[in-house]
């Protein structure tokens, strides 16, 4: 069985590791409800992927609302880089995270090709004409994902789940050291979903990205390499991928929420 120790932060390792994430005594919620309390986390400074786990409604998307300067919050976040969270904003924030929320819809006809091109936008603006090296990387990364077959087609007009695809594609071209994917396999079938995940870590082994995803599908996981984070735990701590691991993580959500 692959062990991976648990890893050991020094803050001071933040001023050269582009993919850490040191966050300290968090609190962030809504007027009436606090879901992060006194919540801390040191991701390691080398790329890694994170497995963010916990019931519904325990506060994963608030967690990614935080990190990507959507909410404001109490406590210190410092994510790629020793400033405050809360002094990045537009395109220095855009530089160090990539982010796929859980939903995302277009209200515009537009074709796969175009649309997975635009994850360029920070190389480019958003309307911008593209280039062909940006048209070549936007075809390999739908080859990444196994929709090469979508390019033509009117985004709208995808399954869910292709959608879902699409998307993927269009985030692997940000370019960002830090990527926050919210429950990405949701749509996905078991096909997908394991490829999906293997492709993460393929992202992480070969391009040096660290990757947290939150997700319900423990069943994917035990293959992977990285590490789990439970936020429906009174204290969340990374802990690292196993069979072991993940059962006891299924145990205690199976538990329901305190
Ligand atoms: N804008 C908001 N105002 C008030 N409450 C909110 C707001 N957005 C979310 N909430 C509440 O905060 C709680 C946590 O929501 P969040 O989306 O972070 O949970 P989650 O862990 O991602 O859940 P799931 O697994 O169901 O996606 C939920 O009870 C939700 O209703």
């Amino acid at each position: 069985m692959r062990k991976e120790p648990v890893p050991v932060v020094h803050q001071s390792q933040l001023l050269t590791a582009p993919q850490s994430l040191f966050v300290e005594n968090l609190i962030a919620g809504y007027a009436d409800k606090v879901l992060l309390r006194d919540f801390s986390l040191a991701l390691p400074p080398t790329p890694s992927f994170v497995a963010v786990l916990g019931h519904n409604g325990a506060g994963k998307t608030t967690l990614f609302r935080v990190l990507t300067g959507q909410l404001p919050y109490q406590g210190s976040v410092q994510l790629g880089g020793p400033e405050e969270l809360r002094t990045l904003s537009g395109p220095r924030l855009a530089r160090r995270l990539g982010y796929l929320p859980q939903r995302g819809s277009l209200d515009f006809s537009l074709s796969v090709r175009e649309l997975v091109v635009m994850g360029r936008y920070r190389h480019h603006g958003l309307f911008s004409t593209y280039k062909l090296a940006d048209y070549a990387r936007a075809d390999a990364a739908l080859a990444q994902v196994g929709a090469t077959h979508l390019a033509k087609q009117d985004f709208r007009q995808l399954s869910g789940g292709e959608q879902q695809l699409v998307w993927l594609a269009q985030l692997s071209l940000q370019d960002a050291p830090l990527y926050l994917l919210d429950e990405p396999t949701q749509q996905l079938d078991v096909y997908h979903r394991r490829r999906i995940f293997e492709l993460l870590n393929t992202w992480v082994a070969t391009e040096n990205k660290t990757i947290l995803c939150s997700t319900h599908d423990l069943d994917s996981l035990p293959p992977l390499a990285g590490y789990l984070l439970n936020i429906s735990r009174p204290r969340p701590q990374l802990v690292p991928i196993s069979l072991e691991s993940v059962r006891a993580e299924r145990e205690f959500l199976e538990r329901g929420p305190a």
